[in-house]
């Protein structure tokens, strides 16, 4: 793992949109198209700012999001209208948006077909991952009724509920998060930092976020 240090969050943000972008211009010169899987949450509005201003061929780039909250786009729990709102306007507004919602009331019933889109995009290109203070990771929980699919079996998608989480998720599994080209975290604050240090010594049972450091980087500012 490499982790990076930032003066404050705003360069963080700014380089790490850099990163993503270079990232993704590479992997389309090297295949024609490009992959992003993006967190939600309150931490990675600021990256999609400046990730959505720059240009690249984002026709090219799948978006789709590390896990949704079992909620419809309307709410304002959906990580999709984070998406909208911040990712997608001025030049990504071009990007193609693969789902991880479909309106039904339990995730189990789309699993399959929300699945099967995203198959054509796989590995991903590029993954941004965000952290809980809890060691959670995209909706992989600690004590989450389907932790042990989500860490170690070979599904791209688990749907699961988890005691800190107020609706169903549903998320990407380890094992896709693994096979990415390239993988980032964002992290902010003293808490969140204390949290990955404590993770790299504990069983990805407890700490979730310890199963897809191998070979990451994270980029952490104060705040
Ligand atoms: O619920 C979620 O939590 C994590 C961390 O979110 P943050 O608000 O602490 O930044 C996020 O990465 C994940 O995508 C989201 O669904």
């Amino acid at each position: 793992m490499e982790f990076v240090e930032y003066a404050d969050s705003e360069m963080m943000m700014i380089d790490l949109a850099d990163r993503v972008a270079s990232e993704l211009r590479a992997a389309i010169t090297a295949d024609s198209r490009a992959s992003l899987a993006v967190p939600g949450g309150t931490t990675p509005g600021p990256v999609f700012d400046t990730l959505s201003a720059i240009r690249l061929d984002w026709d090219k780039v799948h978006v789709m999001l590390t896990d949704e909250r079992w909620v419809p786009e309307s709410s304002e729990r959906s990580n999709t209208g984070l998406l909208r709102r911040r990712l997608f306007t001025g030049e990504a507004a071009a990007a193609h948006y693969l789902p991880l919602y479909a309106e039904a009331e339990r995730p189990e019933e789309r699993l399959d077909a929300l699945q099967g889109a995203l198959a054509p995009h796989l590995p991903l290109s590029v993954v941004l991952l965000g952290m809980g203070a809890d060691m959670h990771t995209a909706s992989i929980f600690p004590g989450a009724d389907q932790l042990d699919a989500a860490l170690n079996g070979d599904a791209t998608l688990v749907a699961m509920r988890a005691p800190g989480a107020p609706e169903p998720r549903i998320t990407l599994s380890a094992k896709v998060l693994n096979e990415a080209m390239r993988r980032h975290i964002v992290i902010i604050g003293a808490e969140k930092r204390a949290a990955l240090e404590k993770a790299q010594s504990l069983d990805p049972q407890e700490a979730p976020v310890s199963a897809i450091l191998k070979g990451a980087t994270v980029h952490w500012a104060e705040g």
